[in-house]
């Protein structure tokens, strides 16, 4: 048989001549067409005009015929509807013999043959004169199997299924009261199997859906007659319900069929899948196409089945809404692209694809339909191209399409309709084209800044899941916002910003706002954009202001931070440090996050191990701050001044303090003083003549809050300090106390010990043997778990420690670390001409403090003496023997520079003289007597008077009698040792 589809008044021999629809040979045997039934589907409009179908009339019609192409004729009828007939052509049945119906009753001739067929065929339906209950009757007939089919069925199919006994399911059906045994029965009766469910609910809702053939099946009330469930107060809508496929056609009749009993065995079997294709075609009856009735439809429709990792994911899919309000159905939806699919193949969904998106649920072994989604949209603007792609194609819709071209009178509906088709045929490629879109769209919004809408989008995990990442672009006031945080609380403050400035942005992490910086750094040091309309990015975003990515390059020049594409020597020329590189940024950010964790951490007996801990963490990250970065040389660019003179005492402090003021009144060595910051850029030494030693005094730039950082150049600032015998800490009087505070915390940052000995902690590592803790007094502040812990932190699990003071945790992990200097430290109050008498009483009762004015020349004596104090610096006076001890030139030693003992005095004067010297004479505070007769271990004073008394070389051989005339060293050991023997 040959599927036509035409428009009204055209001639079967047309059709039969140009033959549009084939039948497909999976759902036609193979049997000859001798007499091709033509048919054709019109709409007739108010006045009586009959016009072509539309689309969505013909594509559910041509559903029904591909269902049964092979049965199906038109039933052509003057009257408002086209009614499609069934006939069995090999069998040569005529149309009174078929089954079917019509919504109208005018269209088919007699009705109550149809009733009559129906009763022959589905004889567990109640007879009814009403043509709506016919069609349910006709459902319920082909939901629950003819007997007819089941008989075919079993001959041919499953000869172990059991027969359903329709017999019980006559009438109304309550089975709200039946037991389980009954719901069985019942079930056996409705399916023709035998199910072992103990849920009630489960089996009545599905021998419910299996007699309506619906799976809109109320969970409350399980009463059913002739095929609905008769709803409480709802019976007048009971006919709405029955179908779970909507349908906005006119009128679709659906005829059932009839087997050929004496068809061989493989006919059988192909009617047997008929007969399941037909089952799941199994439409319930016509209902008008009433926007609301088929919205409330659409929201009655449940799931049957639970909600599956895979029902979620195509319903997410499904439920992809593009902004223009269109439904898209992903093609994984399309279940009749996929054989294993459990939705309905391709042949039995409606060719409107988009239209009709359906799914056939099993059942209890009928297959419901179920309504997924209707996708309605306007053609596309290239439609015409797709049009002209399909009349090429040889598709069934491209035949279509130029059927209908040759066909109707009206161009325009022909371009409409065509395009129609089109798009419906061809849904699945046009879904394919929508999600790349879709996609776009979505990585457009990520780019595109607008914050108002939260762009969530699901990214595939790795593990084949679906994760949904938030991308909310940044506005202009939140990029505002950061930036005034971080000019407020500092970069690297990250969690700060966010806790203060981002409290109320949820979706604002630390970690965002930190990578939010780091592409403002990158943008406030990029080269202006070339407008050259070449731009590689499709989705810029935003741009950011001028103004703000100046103020974002101020911050960073003044946080010593750099774009991330900087290298480290650009980093020197835009105020930089030698380590601001983003490793050195990363430990600083975890030193301050270990510090806020302190800050925020209760100090008691139980928490002293926790903090412990941090402190050792802290300690730790400051080492690595302070090694070189890997891959340089580890010289910088710094202020390394060749060492001169007895003493170096390095000028710390606040900018525009006076530094350079006071080095030119000390030692004359002009350096540039003004009144604004950071006037000094570099060191520059200076001598300074004191009780006759040479000081070798440095003017530094000045340091801010933040040089152990490297703010500043505070860094190499430091590390001049580090170098010298003293600091001299010069601050401003009239400032406020807490400068010394900063400039203290600072040194100690990076090691730095300022007026402090050493803690006498003896701590040495061992290879085996585990940790020995002992002390020599009772410990206050450090117990063996503690010194564990810490010790545990830094890896050393096998060490000697041995605590000879009540020393702290910080002694104990500045022993562990071994790298801290202890120096001597003044500070310098300077400018004390523009504070009252009281402020300086009070500065210069501070130990370890002088006072002065460089204005006014004030206290520079005292300082100096302070300083030669500090230094300990000794004179040692040398003294020929038989002359006057030369007091022009003294022998300066000190305890920081090798020490101050008479072997150490004689090193300084000549490496080789240790071991020419018998004795020294010495002179001075040091001596008991003058002179007295000391050895290579005295430790002179400052202003002692030595003579060294040289070994004669008569000494060495003995005296008298005794004198060794062999040339051979004294000690056997040091004779040269003989060859041995040769035997
Ligand atoms: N009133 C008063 N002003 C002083 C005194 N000493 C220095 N100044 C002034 O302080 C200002 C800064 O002096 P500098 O010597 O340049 O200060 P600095 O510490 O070297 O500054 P930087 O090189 O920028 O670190 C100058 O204007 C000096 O005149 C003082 O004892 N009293
Ligand atoms: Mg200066």
């Amino acid at each position: 048989m040959e599927t036509v589809a035409g428009a009204e008044g055209v001639d079967e021999t047309l059709f039969e001549d140009r033959g549009v629809g084939k039948t497909s040979p999976s759902t036609s045997p193979t049997k000859h067409v001798s007499d091709p039934v033509v048919y054709k589907l019109v709409r007739v409009e108010g006045d009586g005009t009959l016009v072509p179908a539309t689309d969505d009339e013909f594509m559910e019609v041509v559903d029904l015929i591909n269902d049964n192409p092979n049965k199906m004729h038109i039933v052509e009828e003057p009257g408002q509807a086209v009614g499609i007939s069934m006939e069995d052509s090999s069998s040569g049945k005529s149309l009174s013999e078929l089954s079917g119906f019509s919504k109208f009753e005018d269209v088919y001739a007699d009705a109550e043959n149809l009733e009559s067929s129906i009763q022959e065929t589905a004889a567990p339906v109640a007879p009814s004169s009403d043509m709506d209950q016919m069609k349910q009757s006709l459902d319920a007939a082909e939901c629950s199997k003819s007997p007819d089919q089941i008989r075919e069925s079993e001959s041919s199919c499953a000869a172990t299924s059991l027969l359903p006994d329709f017999s019980k399911l006559k009438g109304e059906i309550c089975l709200d009261n039946l037991s389980i045994r009954e719901l069985h029965d019942t079930f056996r009766a409705t399916f023709g199997r035998v199910t072992t469910a103990k849920d009630k609910t489960w089996l009545k809702r599905r021998i419910a859906m299996g007699l309506t053939n619906s799976c809109d099946v109320p969970s409350t009330s399980f009463v059913i007659k002739e095929n609905q469930i008769l709803k409480l107060g709802e019976e007048e809508n009971s006919n709405n319900v029955n179908c779970a496929v909507e349908t906005d056609q006119d009128v679709v009749a659906i005829n059932d069929q009839h087997t050929d009993s004496d068809n061989s065995q493989k006919k059988q079997l192909e009617d047997c899948q008929i007969i399941s294709g037909k089952r799941l075609r199994n439409y319930g009856p016509i209902e008008d196409s009433q926007p609301e009735v088929l919205s409330r439809e659409k929201k009655s429709v449940k799931r049957l089945r639970k909600p599956t990792r895979r029902y979620i994911e195509e319903v997410s899919e499904v439920e992809h809404h593009e902004p223009t309000g269109r439904s898209v159905i992903p093609a994984k939806s399309c279940g009749w692209d996929s054989p294993n699919s459990g939705a309905r193949p391709a042949k039995n969904v409606s060719p409107d694809r988009r239209t009709y998106v359906t799914r056939l649920d099993s059942v209890a072994g009928l297959r419901v339909p179920c309504i997924s989604r209707i996708r309605r949209s306007r053609p596309r603007k290239d439609i015409m191209a797709l049009v002209g792609l399909y009349h090429s194609s040889g598709g069934m819709s491209g035949k279509l399409v130029s059927k209908t071209s040759r066909t109707s009178s009206d161009p325009k509906k022909i371009q409409h309709q065509g395009i129609e088709l089109v798009e419906k045929d061809n849904q699945c490629m046009t879904i394919d084209r929508v999600e790349p879109e879709q996609n776009l769209e979505a990585k457009h919004g990520d780019s595109s800044g607008d914050a108002s809408k939260d762009n969530i989008v699901t990214v595939p995990t790795a593990k084949g899941g679906i994760r949904r990442k938030h991308h909310r672009a940044w506005t202009i006031a939140e990029v505002m916002r950061l930036v005034e945080g971080v000019s407020r609380y500092g970069a690297g403050r990250w969690s700060e910003i966010k806790r203060l400035a981002f409290a109320s942005y949820s979706y604002r992490t630390s970690v965002d706002l930190k990578d939010k910086w780091r592409n403002l750094l990158k943008a406030s040091f990029a080269p202006a954009p070339t407008d050259k309309g070449m731009n590689p990015r499709k989705h810029v975003s935003a741009p950011i202001p001028a103004a703000i990515l100046l103020r974002v390059r101020e911050l960073a020049e003044l946080h010593a931070q750099a774009s991330p594409n900087l290298s480290t020597s650009k980093l020197v020329g835009c105020g930089g440090s030698v380590n601001g590189t983003r490793s050195a940024m990363g430990i600083i950010e975890r030193i301050k996050e270990i510090e806020a964790e302190m800050a925020r951490t209760q100090k008691n007996k139980a928490t002293e191990y926790h903090l412990g801990q941090l402190k050792a963490k802290i300690a730790k990250l400051r080492t690595q701050l302070l090694e070189p970065p890997k891959g340089s040389s580890g010289a910088g660019e710094g202020f390394e001044v060749t060492k001169f003179g007895h003493g170096r005492v390095a000028l710390i402090g606040f900018p525009s303090v006076g530094k350079s003021t006071l080095l030119t009144m000390l030692t004359g060595t002009h350096s540039e003083a003004a009144s604004y910051e950071f006037t000094t850029l570099t060191c520059i030494p200076g001598i300074v003549h004191y009780n006759d030693t040479k000081i070798q005094l440095l003017d530094l730039p000045g340091i801010i809050e933040g040089a152990s950082e490297g703010k500043g150049r505070g860094r190499q600032v430091i590390a001049v300090a580090k170098s010298s015998d003293i600091v001299l800490m010069v601050l401003d009087a009239s400032k406020s106390e807490g400068h010394r505070q900063i400039l203290t915390r600072e040194l100690e940052a990076v090691g730095l010990r300022l007026n402090k000995r050493p803690p006498q902690i003896y701590f040495k590592k061992k290879k085996t043997g585990g940790i020995s803790f002992n002390s020599t007094l009772p410990l206050t502040h450090v117990d063996e778990k503690l010194c564990y812990q810490i010790l545990h932190e830094y890896k050393i699990h096998n060490a000697e420690v041995l605590f000879r003071e009540d020393a702290s945790v910080d002694d104990l992990i500045d022993v562990i670390e071994g790298n801290r200097k202890y120096m001597k430290c003044v500070y310098v109050y300077n400018k004390i001409d523009v504070i009252g008498i009281d402020d300086v009483d009070r500065l210069v009762r501070q130990p370890n403090s002088v006072v002065i004015s460089c204005n006014l020349k004030l206290n520079f004596d005292r300082l100096l003496s302070k300083i030669w104090e500090e230094m300990g610096l000794v004179r040692v006076y040398t003294k020929p023997q038989g002359q006057q001890p030369d007091f022009t030139d003294p022998v300066v030693l000190s305890t920081d520079r090798g020490g101050c003992s008479v072997e150490d005095f004689c090193n300084h004067i000549h490496r080789s003289l240790v071991k020419d010297v018998k004795y020294v004479l010495a002179w001075g505070t040091s001596a008991r007597h003058y002179p007295q007769h000391c050895g290579l271990g005295h430790v002179l004073h400052d202003e002692d008077v030595v003579q060294i008394v040289k070994k004669k070389e008569s000494d060495d051989g003995g005296r008298g009698r005794f004198k060794s005339h062999s040339n051979a060293p004294a000690r056997i050991s040091d004779r040269e040792k003989k060859a041995p023997l040769k035997t």
